[in-house]
């Protein structure tokens, strides 16, 4: 079904659920879910629990000024209404005394002071609650950020994967402002409710209060059901419009650098001012504003005056109530429906919006107490490594393993039915190309992943049975992405062994073994220098970064972030693996290319650096460099395509064959030696 062009709505024609519907607006193609009728008040019921769960949490974290506070905010949203029903009454006892000929003073005197009390103390209890606010707002972020944080850490790598590919960080601020917006259509509600019921006292039969109720509400309640907006749907749009895009796409090219240069010195620019004009042109009157903006500007003129003429009424009917029972008129009634009318249409405008934000936002808070709760997917063992350690490094075996990434879609394993062991203490040395699944194969070993046929052995029990601290606590890995966290270098270092984190002789001694102490002698800082600091600047509306003013002086002095070469990187990381061989309970060390922006002679010490610290220790090297390894090595594991291919020595690889012709091994390893010794 071709879409409509004047922006009518269609049943999507490609999907399968018809609640989806699409729309042209300008020139933007829109899916959005229309929701049947009660949908919002039966998500609003889905996220109750999250509420209670809410209100529970928070007034844990503030037993007295979470509950005070709360009734502070409620409290000041039916501030209108109370200064609104003083007000009226202020007004019948001056129209009384008018009419009469005499007034009541002392009645007129209560009044008075009861609505200049009650206006200083909602003064006084909205700037208490704007200082409650902040103190109970930081409580409430900071434990949400606590729980997320938690979470976070204790989470395994799938899970990890999954939540950083498939959800979007939800700002712990969302929790505060959906307890914040939920309050407020309390409030608001209990403001109508209030108003109401006043306004029901003032007449004198229940049909006439029924009748005010309508007159009131009506306006209100229709534009709420005729409103056309998109806010609180779920959308996405598209531009499907080739003009526009194409504007899009000349525009990128001449603002990037990196495509300007190319462009500019290569005569193209008059050709892409020429192209963007003809795509201006052709777009026409197509509109581009937002989605949402032009979907709102669609709403039925018939429909909103319908509403308008409801608002209507009420006047109408005081004029005709004033004409048929004059004695019954007075102009303080009048003046009080009229104040009432107008407070309550705004009330319940608000309280809608609030309640859409509410839905919203408690929706998206129960998706991250969900997250929170999410299981790992590794199953925890009960086994404790080091009780079945043994001193000569640990033992591991694969036996028949097969493993393919969660969400991998395509038919090849990452591996396929591999089987080894690995005696304690032996140096091995994985080899093969690019995407053979040598760095998975030490993720199993590491039990990063769990392999889904077949079994990883470690001492001799199913990789599984052991606790997955004590597992992490017995292996020391040097990988190809090397980082500098956001901490000091000499935590940088330090956390390889957090037991020693404070010792500064250690960390020393582990950055000269990992060759990162000349450079980190060369900060301004020494080992406290923070490489990347994590600060937070901000700079108010008025500031502008290209400004030449004193304040961006200081601002620029806000940026530290120092830059540091891929090598430097690498030599951070090997030092963190230095320090965590000063911990005894290292009984496996594994180093995925660790030296890939080394340069030679940094990398020959590395390795020999790390084999010096073998006693007690299985070693596992993956390099494509790996000609000065394989000598030392025990045992040799050559993959290709997720299988292992072959496994032996040097000597024995470089002599096995096979109908004559040598095996992979060989020819990785000649591959080597010739680009060193053949003469060009
Ligand atoms: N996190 C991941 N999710 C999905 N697929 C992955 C992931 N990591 C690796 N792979 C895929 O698994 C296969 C094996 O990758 P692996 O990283 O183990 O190869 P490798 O031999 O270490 O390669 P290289 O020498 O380039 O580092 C590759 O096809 C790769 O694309």
């Amino acid at each position: 079904m071709a879409s409509d062009s004047k922006g009518h709505e269609k049943t999507s024609e490609h999907d399968s659920d018809s609640s989806i519907h699409v729309l042209q607006l300008g020139v933007w193609r829109v899916f959005f879910v229309k929701e049947v009728a009660l949908a919002r008040w039966h998500r609003f019921k889905t996220v109750l629990p999250t509420v209670k769960q809410l209100t529970i949490d928070f007034s844990e974290l503030a037993p007295v000024l979470f509950p005070l506070y709360s009734l502070a905010i409620i409290f000041l949203l039916v501030d209108g209404t109370i200064l609104w029903h003083l007000f009226s009454r202020i007004l019948l006892l001056v129209e009384i005394g008018l009419v009469e000929g005499r007034f009541d003073y002392v009645a007129i005197a209560f009044a008075v002071a009861a609505r200049v009390a009650f206006a200083v103390l909602f003064t006084a209890v909205s700037c208490w609650s704007r200082k409650a606010e902040c103190i109970v707002q930081n409580r409430i972020v900071h434990h949400v950020d606590g729980i997320m944080f938690e979470w976070k850490s204790n989470a395994d790598l799938s899970v990890t994967e999954d939540y950083h590919n498939n959800h979007e960080e939800l700002p712990s601020t969302h929790v505060w402002y959906a307890y914040r917006d939920l309050l407020t259509a309390l409030g608001r509600a209990l403001s109508i409710v209030g108003q109401l019921y006043y306004i029901a006292t003032l007449v004198q039969t229940k049909k006439e209060a029924l009748l005010h109720v309508f007159f009131f509400l009506g306006k209100p309640f229709t534009r709420h059901i005729f409103r056309h907006s998109l806010w609180e749907k779920s959308w996405i749009a598209t531009s499907t419009d080739p003009n526009y895009n194409r504007m899009q796409s000349l525009n990128t090219i001449v603002s990037k650098p990196e495509y300007k240069q190319e462009i500019m010195t290569n005569g193209g620019t008059q050709y892409i001012i020429q192209e963007y004009r003809k795509a201006r042109r052709l777009l026409g009157d197509a509109c581009a504003s937002y989605p949402a903006a032009q979907y709102s500007n669609q709403e039925r003129i018939e429909l909103r005056v319908l509403s308008e003429l409801l608002g209507q009424l009420h006047m109408l009917y005081c004029l005709a109530t004033a004409i048929l029972s004059p004695s019954n008129f007075t102009f303080s009634r009048v003046v009080m429906f009229h104040n009432a009318g107008q407070m309550i249409t705004a009330e319940f405008d608000a309280m809608l919006e609030d309640m859409n934000l509410v839905g919203n936002s408690l929706t998206s808070v129960t998706r991250m107490y969900d997250l929170a709760h999410t299981k790992n997917v590794l199953k925890d063992g009960h086994l404790v490594h080091s009780k079945l350690a043994s001193n000569l490094g640990m033992a591991l075996t694969m036996e028949n393993v097969s493993f393919s990434y969660p969400g991998n879609k395509s038919d090849e394993n990452a591996l396929h039915d591999v089987s080894f062991s690995i005696r304690p203490g032996q140096l091995v040395v994985i080899v093969g190309a690019n995407g053979c699944g040598k760095s998975t194969l030490v993720k199993l070993l590491t039990r990063l992943y769990d392999c889904d046929a077949g079994r990883v052995l470690v001492d001799g029990a199913d990789i599984k049975t052991y606790k997955r601290e004590s597992l992490h606590d017995a292996t020391a890995v040097l990988t190809q992405d090397t980082h500098i966290y956001q901490l000091s270098l000499a935590e940088n270092i330090g956390i390889g062994n957090p037991c020693a984190a404070d010792d500064r002789m250690l960390i020393m001694e582990a950055a000269r073994k990992g060759r990162a102490d000349g450079f980190i002698e060369k900060c301004v800082e020494k080992y406290d220098t923070v490489i990347e600091p994590m600060v937070t600047n901000v700079m108010g509306a008025q500031c502008s970064e290209t400004d030449d003013t004193p304040l961006t002086k200081i601002h620029q002095g806000f940026q530290k972030k120092s830059d540091v070469s891929g090598g430097e990187r690498q030599r951070v990381a090997a030092s963190r693996t230095f320090m965590r061989l000063t911990s005894d309970t290292v009984k496996l060390v594994v180093a995925d290319e660790p030296s890939s922006n080394l340069d030679p002679e940094g990398e020959w010490e590395l390795f020999k650096n790390l084999r010096d610290e073998r006693q007690g220790r299985t070693m596992i090297f993956v390099s494509h460099r790996f000609g000065h390894l394989t000598k030392h090595a025990d045992l040799i594991l050559c993959m290709k395509n997720g299988r292992l291919i072959e496994k032996g020595t040097h000597d024995e690889l470089m002599g096995k064959t096979e109908n004559g012709e040598h095996g992979e091994y060989h020819k990785l390893y000649q591959i080597q030696a010739r680009a060193f010794t053949e003469v060009l």
